[in-house]
C-alpha cells in the first residue's frame, strides 16, 4: 500500500472509511476507559489529586499577580505572608503531582497485567484455524509492541489528559474573572490551534495504524526467517530473504517517516503559538496596564496564564499523539479477543476413561475457504487395533486426525467414540485420552524430565523414567553429560531426529492414552534407532487403538485395518491380503512402495 498516496488524500476522498475508523477508535476508548474503571477506587483517587494538583496550578499565577499588586499598591507590608501562600501552593502542587503519577502507574500496570492475562487466555481458547490464518511473529507483536504502546500511554497519558482539561477550563474562569479582554486575545490562537490540530491527527492516526500493522508484519517475517534458517540457508535464499526484509522494513519506514513528520509538527505549531500569543498579551496587557485598564499584577498573572492556558492545550495535542498509537495498539489487542474462541468445555462432556471405539459416520469437513476435504466418510474401528492411513499427499489422513481430536470440528455427519458423538466430549478429555506421536516432534525448552513429563504433569521421577526405558530411550539419555536434567533447547539441537522420536514415544507411554496417533518418520534414521522405535512403538501400540500415517511396509502389512484415502474419500478399506486380492488402488500403491523400498 503506498503510504505517501493515503497520508496526502484528505479525509474527504475516505469519508466512509474515515467515519467508521472513527467509530471503531471511540469503542476502543470506551473499552480501555472500562478496563481502568475497574479500580475505580484508586482511580477516584487519582482524579482527586489531579483536581487538586490542576487547581493549585490555576491559583499559582494568580497569587504571584496578587503578590505583585501587593507590593506596588499596598506597600508590600505583608508580603511574608503572601510568600509562605506562594510557597504552600507550588509545594502541594509537587506533593499531589507525584502522588498523581504513582497511583495512576499502580492502576495502569495492573490494567496491562490483566489484559495481557486475558489476551493470553484467550489465545489458548482460540481454534486451531485461528493460527492456520495468523503468523506467528506478527501476533507476537500484539504481546509486545502493542501491550507496551498501551502500557505508556496509559502510565502517563490518562493523567495528562484530566489535568490538562482541568487546568484549561480553571484557567478559563480565573482569567474571565480577571480580564475578559485579555481572556478574548488569548484565546485568538485557539481556532488556529483547532484547525492546524485536527489537519494533523487526521492523517497521524491512520499512520500510526498502518505503523504498528507493518510493524507486526515485520516481526513476522523475522520469526519465520530465524526459525526456518536452515531452509534458507540450504536454498542459498539469504538474498532473496533479505530483499523481502528489506521490502517490508522499507514500509514500516515510510509509515513510521509519515506518522513521525505529521506528529513532529505538533509541537513546533504549539511552540509558534505559543510565543505568538505570549508576545499579544505582553502588549495588549502592557498597553491596558499603563492605561489603568488593569493592574500590573493583573497583567503578570495573564502572562503566566496565557502559557498555562495554552501549554495544557499543547499538552493534549502531544498526548493526543501518544494516544493514537496506543489505540491502535489497544484496537489490534482487542480485535484478538474479539475472535470468537472454542466454546467453553461443558463439564458435564467430560469423560474419564476411553475405550478407543472409533466411529466415523457420514463425515463431510471443509478448511476455512477450501473446497471439501473429508466426505461422505465411514469407517469404524474396535478397540485396541491398529489402522494405517494410507494415500497420496494431500488426500485427507492428517485432516481425519484433525478431526478426532477435534482440533476442527466436522461439518456433517458423526464421529463416535466409545458409542458417544464427540460433539459431546469436552474437548480436554477427549484429548487426555489420546496420545501423539508425531515425525515433527515438538520439545520444549527445559529439561529432558520435564519434556517427557510433558505426557502427563504429575507424574513421579520414577515413573517418568520408566516410561523412557520403556520407549528405548533411557540408555541415550544416561550418556547424555547431565542425563534426564540436560537442558534442550527449543529446536533441541543437541540431540539426534531419532533421539527426539524417542522422547515423544516416552512422552506418549506416560500418558498412557487409549487412542494413538502416530505419524510415521519419513526421515532416514540410522537402522539401530530406527529397530528401537519400532519396538518402542510395539510397546506402545500394545493394547490401544491406533491410527498410524503409514510410510513403511511393515507397520501397514501389520495393520488390522488398512485405509485408503483418495481426495478425501475413503475409497478402500481391509487387510492387507484382503486388499491385495481386490487388486485395487492398494494393490497399485502397495507395488509402487515395494519397488522403492527394493530400490
Ligand atoms: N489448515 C488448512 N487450511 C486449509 N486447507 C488445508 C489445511 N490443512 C490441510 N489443508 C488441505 O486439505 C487437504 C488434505 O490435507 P491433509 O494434510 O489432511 O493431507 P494428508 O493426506 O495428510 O497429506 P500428507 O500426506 O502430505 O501429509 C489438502 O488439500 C490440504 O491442502
Amino acid at each position: 500500500m503506498n503510504i505517501r498516496r493515503i497520508s496526502r488524500s484528505g479525509p474527504q476522498t475516505h469519508n466512509v472509511d474515515e467515519k467508521e475508523f472513527r467509530s471503531h477508535r471511540f469503542q476502543t476508548i470506551k473499552r480501555l476507559w472500562k478496563e481502568l474503571a475497574q479500580k475505580k477506587g484508586r482511580l477516584l483517587f487519582v482524579l482527586f489529586f489531579v483536581a487538586t494538583n490542576a487547581t493549585l496550578g490555576v491559583l499559582g499565577p494568580l497569587f504571584i499577580g496578587k503578590t505583585v499588586d501587593h507590593i506596588i499598591y499596598d506597600g508590600g507590608e505583608n508580603i511574608f505572608l503572601f510568600l509562605l501562600g506562594l510557597v504552600c501552593v507550588y509545594l502541594f502542587y509537587s506533593i499531589t503531582a507525584y502522588l498523581q503519577n504513582y497511583w495512576m502507574i499502580s492502576i495502569s500496570q495492573e490494567t496491562v497485567y490483566r489484559l495481557r492475562k486475558r489476551l493470553f487466555e484467550h489465545i489458548q481458547r482460540l481454534p486451531i484455524s485461528f493460527f492456520d490464518r495468523k503468523q506467528h511473529g506478527e501476533l507476537m507483536s500484539r504481546f509486545t509492541n502493542d501491550m507496551d504502546n498501551v502500557s505508556s500511554t496509559l502510565n502517563s497519558s490518562v493523567i495528562h489528559i484530566f489535568s490538562s482539561v482541568l487546568t484549561v477550563v480553571g484557567t478559563f474562569i480565573v482569567m474571565i474573572w480577571l480580564s475578559p479582554l485579555l481572556t478574548m486575545i488569548t484565546l485568538l490562537v485557539v481556532p488556529v490551534m483547532f484547525f492546524g490540530m485536527r489537519w494533523i491527527t487526521n492523517r497521524t492516526g491512520k499512520l500510526f495504524r498502518e505503523q504498528q500493522k507493518y510493524l507486526g508484519e515485520l516481526n513476522g517475517y523475522i520469526e519465520e526467517t530465524v526459525s526456518g534458517q536452515k531452509i534458507v540457508k540450504t536454498y542459498s535464499y539469504e538474498q532473496e530473504t533479505m530483499e523481502q526484509f528489506l521490502e517490508k522494513s522499507k514500509r514500516l519506514r515510510e509509515a513510521g517517516y509519515w506518522a513521525q513528520t505529521y506528529s513532529g509538527f505538533i509541537p513546533k505549531l504549539m511552540n509558534l503559538l505559543n510565543n505568538a500569543s505570549f508576545a499579544f498579551i505582553a502588549l495588549a496587557g502592557g498597553i491596558l496596564a499603563m492605561n489603568g485598564h488593569v493592574s500590573i499584577g493583573v497583567m503578570i498573572s495573564f502572562t503566566e496564564y496565557a502559557r498555562q492556558f495554552t501549554r495544557p492545550l499543547n499538552e493534549l495535542a502531544n498526548q493526543f499523539n501518544t494516544l493514537l498509537s496506543a489505540i491502535a495498539g489497544a484496537e489490534r489487542v482487542f480485535d484478538i479477543m474479539d475472535e470468537e474462541a472454542e466454546d467453553e468445555d461443558d463439564r458435564e462432556g467430560d469423560v474419564e476413561i476411553l475405550q478407543g471405539n472409533v466411529t466415523f459416520s457420514h463425515v463431510y469437513f471443509s478448511y476455512e475457504n477450501a473446497d471439501s476435504t473429508i466426505s461422505d466418510m465411514n469407517f469404524h474401528v474396535q478397540p485396541g487395533q491398529m489402522v494405517a492411513l494410507v494415500g497420496p499427499t494431500g488426500a485427507g489422513k492428517s485432516t481425519i486426525i484433525h478431526l478426532i481430536m477435534r482440533f476442527y470440528d466436522c461439518d456433517s455427519g458423526a464421529i463416535l467414540v466409545d458409542g458417544r458423538n464427540i460433539q459431546q466430549i469436552s474437548r480436554s478429555s477427549l484429548r487426555k485420552n489420546i496420545g501423539f506421536v508425531l515425525q515433527d516432534v515438538f520439545l520444549f525448552e527445559g529439561t529432558i524430565r520435564e519434556n517427557i513429563r510433558y505426557g502427563r504433569l504429575d507424574a513421579t521421577d520414577e515413573e517418568v523414567e520408566e516410561a523412557a526405558k520403556r520407549a528405548n530411550a533411557h540408555s541415550f539419555i544416561m550418556r547424555l553429560p547431565q542425563g534426564y536434567d540436560t537442558v534442550l533447547t527449543e529446536d533441541a539441537s543437541g540431540i539426534s531426529q531419532g533421539q527426539k522420536q524417542l522422547l515423544s514415544i516416552a512422552r506418549a507411554i506416560l500418558r498412557n492414552p487409549s487412542i494413538l496417533i502416530l505419524d510415521e518418520a519419513t526421515s532416514n534414521i540410522d537402522t539401530v534407532t530406527e529397530m528401537k522405535i519400532q519396538e518402542a512403538l510395539q510397546q506402545l501400540m500394545k493394547g490401544r487403538t491406533t491410527f498410524c500415517i503409514a510410510h513403511r511396509l511393515n507397520t501397514i502389512r501389520h495393520a488390522h485395518q488398512i485405509f485408503v484415502i483418495n481426495d478425501g474419500k475413503l475409497i478402500e478399506k481391509g487387510t492387507h491380503d484382503s486388499l491385495i486380492e481386490a487388486h485395487g488402488y492398494y494393490y497399485d500403491l502397495y507395488n509402487q512402495l515395494s519397488r522403492k523400498d527394493v530400490g
